[in-house]
Parts: structure tokens; C-alpha cells; sequence
């Protein structure tokens, strides 16, 4: 059955100059036709009158996308329209008319990847790039989408064909004089392999804080400026501050971007022994936000007790209020007051967030989904070498071989599809 063709608005909704609509399906052609009077020359712009029936609705650049040379592989096209929502409504509902129908999220790409243009992996890189706010985003996002992380999977999935044919010479020819070196080489290399898997799992903790936001939780006393520094990083007023001890009583986020990384800031109740239940709830957070935070900012002054809770050796220590008293050795002195030693508490803090998503070139996987198909077949191979029959060492390969092709989307995934593209944004 031909697919319907499907159109959608590519660019965003504000006040803008130009609107881009682009369709594919099997009657994109027929429809510029209607539109257009002849088909554009293939892939360059031409400037057209659209045209339904009487009605002049725009000079638009039409540019024809034949398939399967086209992003979706099917023939598609985009219409360059100027952006008054009226004028964008008038060639929707010519299209309509014609028979298209609005896309659902992510279908382009949807399309793209069952025509084979794309595998899933790259097709989660362009949602990434579509969604891309800070510079790290948008490198890791192009990787993945210009196929790093399929290539490494595939790599991967190659070699465990290999080990299989090996590994079913064994089966096929139990009694065949096969040199014993074989189960030995066979042995090594799949132990081999699920080394390098397990590495690359590492790398899902700077993968994943890159895409998804570096969490910097603000813990420390009452009082101690831990508002004040939140409001100063953030560059406005964020959290309120006050002389009153046990002012935060719930965690307040901030998100921003430093060392062209996302991090969303934490600032915390003062942590202290409070009768006030709410206070004792804010303070089970605080302590809840320290303990799951990439990075914790341990905030003292002077006259406030100092380290009241246990402290992890990554913690920043930050002494605030210097223009009252210096900050004692070991601590980044600064004062929210003033600015003075902000500078170097957000160097300090840029050079703990590289160093916590440093992948020293290597491809990482960016998703829950990748963590799980990875370990998945982990463990599988890490199960092989302890079942005696040949032919159970030979399923674990094929279990850990189809765990790999369900992350690429070669194999098996239309139960997955959903979950995947229904997280586009419309038009791509
Ligand atoms: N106007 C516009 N800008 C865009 C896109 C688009 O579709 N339209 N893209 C959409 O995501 C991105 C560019 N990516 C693209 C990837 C493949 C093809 C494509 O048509 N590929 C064909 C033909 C290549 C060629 O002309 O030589 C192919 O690979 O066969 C187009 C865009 C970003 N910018
Ligand atoms: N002198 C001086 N006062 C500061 C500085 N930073 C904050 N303060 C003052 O210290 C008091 C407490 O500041 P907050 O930012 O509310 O402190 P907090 O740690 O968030 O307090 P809680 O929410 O109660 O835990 C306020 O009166 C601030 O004006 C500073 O650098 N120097
Ligand atoms: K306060």
C-alpha cells in the first residue's frame, strides 16, 4: 500500500520572515504540479506563484525532492513560504485537499529510517541535534547522527559473527579433529569484546550527562549565602534571599550553560537541626539533592559551623562573605555580595564539569536505551563461556548479536518505534 503523503510546518511558530513546509510521499509530485503549474527543476530553489484552484497564495521557493535521493527516500519536497500564519494555513488546507495529511512527530525521520537512509542510532542523533542547546550537545548529537556509535555497534555485531561461525564449526564437527586452539581463541575473544563493551558503558556517565544536563546541588548551613551564590552563578534573582536562617525550604533549580555544558544549579534548605517539620523535610531533600548531584558545592562562612555532614573528596569547597573575613586555606573564597572569587569558583566548577564528561575522543552512548542494550549483551557474552553445551554458547552470541542489531534498528524493533520517534518535535 503507498504510504500517504504527509506534510508539516519545518520551521518554528514565532513571528518570522519564512516558513518552510516540507512533504514526502507518493504524491508530492502531483501535488506541486497542482500548486506549481510544472515540477520544479529537482533539487534547486525556484521561485513559484502557488496557486489553488483561482486563489493566488504566495510566491514561494519550491524545491522538488525526487526519491530516493531525498531525506526520507521518498519524493518530497519544500515549499519556502512567507511566514504569516494566514498564508501557512492557506497552502496547509490546499494540501489537504489534495489528499496530505499533517505528520506525526518525528514521521520524516521515521520514514527515513524504514527506506534505510537512516538507522536508529543516527536517527536519535537528529533528534539530539534538533534539540541541541549548548555546543557539547551539538557535537555529540552530530556524531551520533553521522553514525559513530552505529559503526561501533556494527563493528561489534561483525565480530560476533565471526566468533558464531567459529563457534558452530564446533557444534557441527564435535568430533573432528578441530585444533584445540580454536575453543581457546574463541574464549579470548569474546572475553576480549566484552571488555571493550564494558568500557564503552563507562562512557554512558559523560554521555548522558552531555545530552541530558550536568546537576550541581548548593549545600551548606543556614545563612551562609547559599541563595546569594545561586542568584550571582545564574546572573539573576533566582532564589530568594534573606537574614533569616532556613529561608530555601524547597530545592530551587536553575539551568544554565557553562563550559558549553548544561547544568541545571541546585540551591538547598540549610542543613540544621529544625522542630519545624517542613524545615526537616527541606533538609531530607538538601541531603537527598547532595547525594544524587554530578557535582556539590559545600557552601560555609564565617561564624557558621563548618562540615556538619560528611564530605566526598570531589565536594568544592566554597567560603563565602569574604569581604568579611578571608577564606581559610583549602577553600575557594568568594562573596555573593560583591562578585570578588566568582570568577575562579566557575572556573573551578567548568574544570570539574569537563573532567566529569571527558570522553578523550571516544563515541559514548547518550541514552538509557543504549545503557540497556549494551548491558544487555554484556551479559550475555559474560554468561557464554560458563554453559557447557556448544550450542547454549552459541544462542548467548546470537542472544548478544540480536541486542546490538535492536540498538541500530536492523533488527526487530517495530515494537520499539513508538518510543523512539514519538520524541521528535514535529517536521523532522
Ligand atoms: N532546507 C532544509 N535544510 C535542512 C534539511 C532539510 O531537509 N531541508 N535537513 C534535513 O534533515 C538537514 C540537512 N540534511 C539532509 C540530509 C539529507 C538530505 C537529502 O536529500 N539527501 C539525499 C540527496 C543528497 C544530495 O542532494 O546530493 C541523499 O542522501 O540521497 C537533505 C538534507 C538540515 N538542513
Ligand atoms: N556580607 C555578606 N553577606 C552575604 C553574602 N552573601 C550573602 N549574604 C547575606 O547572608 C544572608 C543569607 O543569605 P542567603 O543567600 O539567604 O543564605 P542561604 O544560605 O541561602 O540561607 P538559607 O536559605 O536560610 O539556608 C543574607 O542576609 C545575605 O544578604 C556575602 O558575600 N557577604
Ligand atoms: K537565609
Amino acid at each position: 500500500m503507498n504510504p500517504t503523503t504527509i506534510f508539516a510546518r519545518a520551521t518554528g511558530t514565532g513571528r518570522a520572515a519564512i516558513a518552510v513546509l516540507r512533504l514526502s510521499g507518493p504524491a508530492t509530485a502531483d501535488m506541486l504540479r497542482t500548486l506549481c503549474g510544472i515540477l520544479p527543476e529537482p533539487r534547486r530553489a525556484s521561485l513559484r506563484a502557488l496557486r489553488h484552484g483561482s486563489d493566488l497564495l504566495d510566491h514561494a521557493l519550491v524545491l522538488w525532492f525526487p526519491g530516493p535521493r531525498s531525506y526520507t527516500g521518498e519524493d518530497g519536497a519544500e515549499l519556502h513560504l512567507h511566514a504569516g500564519p494566514a498564508v501557512v494555513e492557506a497552502v496547509a488546507e490546499a494540501l489537504v485537499s489534495l489528499g496530505a495529511r499533517p505528520a506525526e512527530p518525528g514521521e520524516f525521520s521515521r520514514r527515513a529510517f524504514s527506506n534505510g537512509r537512516i538507522d536508529l542510532l543516527e536517527a536519535e542523533g537528529v533528534a539530539d541535534l534538533v534539540e541541541a542547546e549548548t555546543q557539547a550537545q551539538r557535537r555529540q548529537a552530530l556524531q551520533q547522527a553521522d553514525g559513530a556509535l552505529s559503526r561501533l555497534y556494527d563493528g561489534w555485531a561483525q565480530r560476533l559473527r565471526v566468533l558464531l561461525a567459529h563457534q558452530e564449526a564446533l557444534i557441527d564437527f564435535p568430533d573432528e579433529d578441530l585444533p584445540p586452539e580454536i575453543e581457546a581463541a574463541l574464549a579470548r575473544d569474546t572475553a576480549l569484546l566484552a571488555e571493550e563493551m564494558r568500557a564503552h558503558l563507562l562512557t554512558g556517565a559523560q554521555g548522558e550527562r552531555i545530552r541530558d544536563g550536568l546537576v550541581v546541588a548548593i549545600v551548606g548551613p543556614p545563612n551562609v549565602g547559599k541563595s546569594s551564590l545561586l542568584n550571582r552563578l545564574a546572573g539573576r534573582d533566582a532564589a530568594m534571599v534573606s537574614d533569616i536562617a532556613g529561608t530555601t525550604r524547597d530545592a530551587i533549580e536553575v539551568r544554565l550553560v557553562l563550559a558549553d555544558l548544561p547544568v541545571t544549579l541546585i540551591d538547598t534548605a540549610g542543613i540544621r537541626d529544625s522542630e519545624d517539620p517542613l524545615e526537616r523535610e527541606g533538609v531530607r531533600r538538601a541531603l537527598r539533592h547532595a547525594e544524587h548531584a554530578d557535582l556539590v558545592l559545600r557552601v560555609a562562612c564565617p561564624g557558621a559551623g563548618m562540615e556538619p555532614e560528611p564530605r566526598v573528596p570531589d565536594d568544592i569547597r566554597v567560603w563565602n562573605k569574604t569581604d568579611l573575613a578571608p577564606a581559610p586555606e583549602g577553600w575557594i573564597g568568594v562573596s555573593a555580595q560583591t562578585g570578588a572569587g566568582l570568577d575562579v569558583l566557575r572556573e573551578r566548577l567548568a574544570a570539574e564539569m569537563r573532567r566529569l564528561t571527558d570522553l578523550a575522543g571516544a563515541a559514548p552512548l547518550t541514552r538509557a536505551r543504549h545503557r540497556a542494550g549494551i548491558s544487555e549483551a554484556l551479559e550475555h557474552l559474560d554468561t557464554a563461556p560458563h554453559l557447557d553445551l556448544p550450542e547454549l554458547r552459541g544462542e548467548a552470541l546470537r542472544l548478544a548479536m540480536q541486542a546490538l542489531g535492536r540498538l541500530t534498528g536492523r533488527i526487530g524493533v517495530e515494537d520499539l518505534l513508538d518510543t523512539v520517534f514519538n520524541q521528535f518535535c514535529i517536521g523532522k
